[in-house]
């Protein structure tokens, strides 16, 4: 599991490990690890062109050391100054024996720059960059040189992810001691380009971590795997109400998405069972009541229902997990899903999100985390967050599992359908709400990538890659 934390707590492990060392260690490990990095980037350090742009906290000083260690490697490395009276003293003092140099102002530093070095504000940082700040960002944005980030981009908040005005676009982020959730959490993700880790020996409090991203070993530990002695209904059966005479397919898609998601048997209930058992003649269809369908261990409800709610009270009623999607979540009676006492697993995306709370769509773009948070507080529910980064939060708060895999090209009509079949799948399986939902995000997220390879993607090519993503799964664990 990959976990990040928040600057506070990062800030509490700093000063218990600072408080056994050496003064001015903890900065000599993150800016060593920093210019192996850089140097890895160049290729070949001696001959090459930095350009370190250093604000006046530590995150300067990161940036001042690791030029010093590039300078005395042969770089030609020049530090612009946000602010000389305040750059980090021992920090330049190191870069200038070593042999960097300040430029002067109005000097052309980015003009055939290899690399650019991002210092100008790290986990100190508040809002977005500062007016003096934005040119720099702009230029070097402009520039061909690679862009590396201290920490992480200027610019983008630590906890959350969130940018406000200007930030620094990164190719490689540098972060040390332990992940920040705007690292992992759209639109900060996105900024930081690829990150790596730098370990300084922070060691962050147990149960203290913000997010958690599954990995495949954690992953292939929680896929329901059938054993002697299982039989189709110890597996556990699935039940989908979805579609209507106008979005038969949004059935189709669920249900395909269900097949592949581990439980022993799917049922599907409403006025779309031709449609499905045509495509999938493995499903048990009904049209009646989710009442009267048969015992089902999990439900999902909700894609393409069009306007009718006929089917979904008894579904919100069910004493099983039950998962609302699409028009399920504008359907169903508020009070009634808060009241449920089984499991519920709500999976909207951003404009569902916002409709639910009550805000505008911009507001759960931009604060991805708040907004997946509130929503579970709000419904006392488990609550999937699809987009660019899908987040999924438990009802009684904890670590907020983040979405590793996936790509742009899932954003096609029907693969949240797909999306669904497969997290009620899994609940049917047994797994928990929180693990039904990242496992179904991780799985849905890695198919996508697999049949894409750049290219678009339809729907059903993403189900239809589903058991290929398993067996990468068991196997590269
Ligand atoms: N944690 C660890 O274990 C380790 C941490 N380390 C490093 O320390 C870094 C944190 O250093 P830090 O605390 O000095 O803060 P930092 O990020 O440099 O920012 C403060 C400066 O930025 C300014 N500023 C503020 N907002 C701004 C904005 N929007 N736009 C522009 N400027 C803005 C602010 O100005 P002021 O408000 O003072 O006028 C102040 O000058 C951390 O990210 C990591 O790199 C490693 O060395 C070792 C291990
Ligand atoms: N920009 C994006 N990057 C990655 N994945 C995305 C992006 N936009 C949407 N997705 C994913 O695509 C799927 C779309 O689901 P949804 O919005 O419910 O579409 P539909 O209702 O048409 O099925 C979700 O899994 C979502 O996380
Ligand atoms: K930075």
């Amino acid at each position: 599991m990959r976990t990040a934390y928040s600057v506070d707590t990062v800030r509490t492990a700093e000063r218990a490990l600072m408080a056994r060392l050496p003064e001015g260690a903890l900065m000599q490990r993150a800016a060593a690890g920093l210019a192996v990095v850089c140097a890895e980037l160049l290729g070949r350090v001696y001959g090459s062109r930095v350009v370190l742009l250093v604000g006046s906290g530590d995150n300067g000083g990161d940036a001042l050391y690791a030029g010093a260690r590039l300078a005395r490697r042969g770089a030609g490395v020049v530090a612009v100054l946000l602010d000389a009276e305040r750059a980090h003293r021992a920090g330049l003092a190191a870069f200038r024996a070593a042999g960097g140099r300040v430029a002067g102002s109005g000097e052309a530093v980015f003009d055939g720059a290899d690399l650019v070095v991002d210092g100008i504000v790290g986990i100190g940082g508040r809002g977005g960059l500062r007016e003096r700040a934005v040119p720099l960002a702009r230029a070097a944005a402009q520039s061909p040189a690679v862009v590396v980030s201290v920490d992480l981009p200027s610019g983008i908040d630590a906890d959350t992810g969130q940018v406000t005005g200007e930030a620094v676009r990164a190719d490689v982020t540098v972060t040390f001691g332990a992940y920040k959730p705007g690292l992992l959490v759209d639109p900060g993700r996105e900024y930081a380009g690829a990150v790596r880790f730098v370990d300084i020996g922070l060691e962050p409090a147990d149960g203290e971590a913000e997010l958690e991203a599954l990995q495949h070993h954690d992953v292939a530990r929680l896929l329901p795997v059938p054993t002697e002695e299982s039989d189709k209904y110890r597996r556990g059966v699935v039940g989908v109400v979805a579609g209507s005479a106008r979005y038969p397919g949004a059935a189709v898609l669920a249900v395909a998405g269900a097949l592949h998601g581990g439980a022993g048997a799917v049922r599907y209930v409403g006025p779309a069972a031709g449609a499905v058992v045509s495509r999938f003649p493995e499903t048990l269809v009904s049209e009646g009541s989710p009442g009267k369908a048969g015992r089902v261990q999990a439900w999902v409800a909700g894609p393409g229902l069009g306007d009718d709610a006929s089917r979904l009270a008894d579904v919100v009623a069910a004493d099983v997990p039950v998962l609302i999607d699409a028009d399920g979540l504008r359907l169903a009676d508020a009070r009634a899903v808060r009241g449920r006492a089984a499991p519920t697993l709500l999976t909207p995306h951003a404009g569902e999100a916002a409709a639910l709370l009550g805000t505008p769509r911009e507001y759960v773009e931009a604060e991805r985390l708040a907004a997946v948070r509130e929503l579970a507080a709000r419904y006392h529910a488990t609550v999937l967050l699809k987009g660019s980064t899908t987040l999924v939060a438990g009802p009684d708060g904890g670590a907020v599992r983040v979405n590793p895999t996936g790509t742009p090209w899932l954003a096609t009509a029907g693969s949240g359908d797909v999306l669904s079949g497969l997290a009620g799948s899994l609940l049917a399986a047994g797994l928990g709400v929180l693990d039904a939902g990242s496992v179904a995000a991780y799985l849905h997220g890695l198919a996508a990538r697999r049949v894409s390879g750049g290219a678009p993607v339809a729907a059903q090519d993403v189900a239809g890659a589903l058991p290929g993503a398993w067996a990468d799964v068991r196997r590269e664990a």
